[in-house]
């Protein structure tokens, strides 16, 4: 169960999703990109056009069902990338890394990526940008909303 969080901006997610664009320049050209629904979605779009990669495919794993606790299912392959041979995996974090070793099973040539890793997931991925504390879950831009925060002041007057 986490206890802390970490809320990413869209400002840091857009820099992040960049600077992980940076260090796949060396491992490519790749042919095309899986992005994994639903969080890989938006770093595979600001990195397919870093990369200048126009083949966009998607997998969609299920790791929790309220029927089969715990078993992920496959609810959508990536036909186009075959066995993964020069295709870009993409996931907005490992945790468990229960999702990547799976996608990996199904795409074995493919190189794997994502923004954010925890310990337990970091050894599943081979490329990622920020490691996260195993506790901490990751609020991301489109989880989240600004919100009004009274005053300090304010609230000392209610006190009174
Ligand atoms: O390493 P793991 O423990 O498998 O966790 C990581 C996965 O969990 C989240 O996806 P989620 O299954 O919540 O679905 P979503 O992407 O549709 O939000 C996240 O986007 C990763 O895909
Ligand atoms: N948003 C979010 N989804 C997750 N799925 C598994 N771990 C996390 C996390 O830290 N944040
Ligand atoms: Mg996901």
């Amino acid at each position: 169960m986490a206890t802390n969080y970490a809320t990413v901006t869209w400002d840091q997610l857009h820099r992040d999703a960049r600077q992980l664009a940076s260090t796949l320049m060396a491992r490519g050209p790749f042919r095309g990109i899986v992005a994994i629904t639903r969080g890989g979605m938006i770093p595979a779009a600001i990195i397919a056009r870093e990369l200048d990669c126009r083949l966009i495919d998607t997998i969609s794993v299920v790791t929790y069902d309220e029927e089969k606790m715990g078993e992920p299912s496959v609810v959508k392959n990536a036909d186009a990338a075959g066995d993964g041979e020069g295709f870009l995996i993409i996931d907005d974090l490992v945790d468990s890394g229960v999702t990547a070793q799976l996608v990996r099973k199904m795409l074995p040539k493919a190189v794997f990526a994502c923004l954010y890793a925890k310990p337990a997931g970091r050894p599943i991925t081979d490329i990622f940008v920020v490691e996260v504390p195993q506790d901490t879950w990751v609020l991301f831009p489109w989880d989240t909303a600004p919100l009004f925060i009274p005053p300090l002041a304010s609230k000392s007057v209610e006190k009174a």
